[in-house]
């Protein structure tokens, strides 16, 4: 079963088409990855799956099978500076007045899950990328959505935090449909169930690549570095000539 269906998509921006006659699945449970090199239209597919670039499409559809929840992980900067940090990951509650007691400790709770209990005291401005990255995660799990795009969430951080951050993603969203979007062939292979290369939108894109072994996989064993030659090779071949 597939969370969202894409049929024949082209969108343009200013008469300029990104995507042409664009299939694209995502199906339920499983960890999608859109691999692609800077400006190819990511991003760009993200929005339109969350129907924010509705004036752009000219033809073809996003259907989602089943009514489902949305929920949006960014790059970074997505914590609001003056709300708390429980706040923050209690923004639904918050915004529409429904705080209670026990969405508190649920958010107490996340951001136990993500290491941050003990950093509760602290605003959003006290606190690393990482950790501004920790509690935005905690804040996408109390949302309990059915659907999870990830912008890139882990890209602004240093090596070591990107690593912790993807393993505990893959942790608490294992159950979880989530569509990630990144320009490291490394993420892909850590967490992804399914990886496609996307270098150029105006064409079908092709088969996924299915890593194996359990997530969030070693890189050093031997398929996965294998794999990881063939994804860099991929995203040379969308390369303008001048980069190769
Ligand atoms: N609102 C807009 N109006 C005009 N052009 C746009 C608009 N949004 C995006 N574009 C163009 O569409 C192309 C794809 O942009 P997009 O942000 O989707 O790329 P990306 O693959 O996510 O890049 P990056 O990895 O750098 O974030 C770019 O050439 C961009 O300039």
């Amino acid at each position: 079963m597939n969370a969202v269906e894409i049929r024949s998509l082209t969108l343009a921006f200013e008469q300029q088409a990104l995507f042409t006659d664009f299939n694209f699945d995502l199906p339920q449970q499983q960890w999608t990855v859109l691999l692609g090199r800077s400006g190819v239209g990511k991003s760009t597919l993200l929005r339109a799956i969350a129907g924010l670039e509705n004036t752009a499409i000219q033809q073809g559809n996003i259907h989602f099978p089943r009514p489902l929840k949305l929920a949006w992980l960014a790059q970074q900067d997505s914590l609001y500076p003056w709300l708390s940090l429980l706040d923050n990951v209690q923004l639904e509650q918050h915004l529409k007045g429904k705080k209670t007691r026990q969405s508190r400790q649920q958010a107490e709770h996340l951001l136990a899950a993500v290491q941050m209990e003990n950093h509760l005291h602290k605003g959003c401005q006290q606190l690393s990328g990482g950790q501004r990255q920790r509690v935005a995660l905690a804040r996408t799990l109390m949302q309990n959505a059915d659907l999870i795009l990830m912008d890139e969430p882990f890209s602004a951080l240093d090596a070591v935090t990107r690593l912790q951050l993807q393993d505990l993603a893959c942790d608490l969203l294992q159950q979880k449909t989530v569509l990630l979007i990144t320009h490291d062939p490394q993420e892909a292979i850590r967490v992804g169930d399914r990886i496609y290369v996307l270098h150029d939108p105006r064409r079908p894109l092709n088969p996924a690549h299915l890593p194996e072994g359990k997530k969030p996989r070693d890189l050093t064993e031997n398929p996965q570095s294998a794999l990881q030659q063939m994804l860099f090779h991929q995203l040379l071949q969308g390369a303008p000539h001048e980069l190769v």
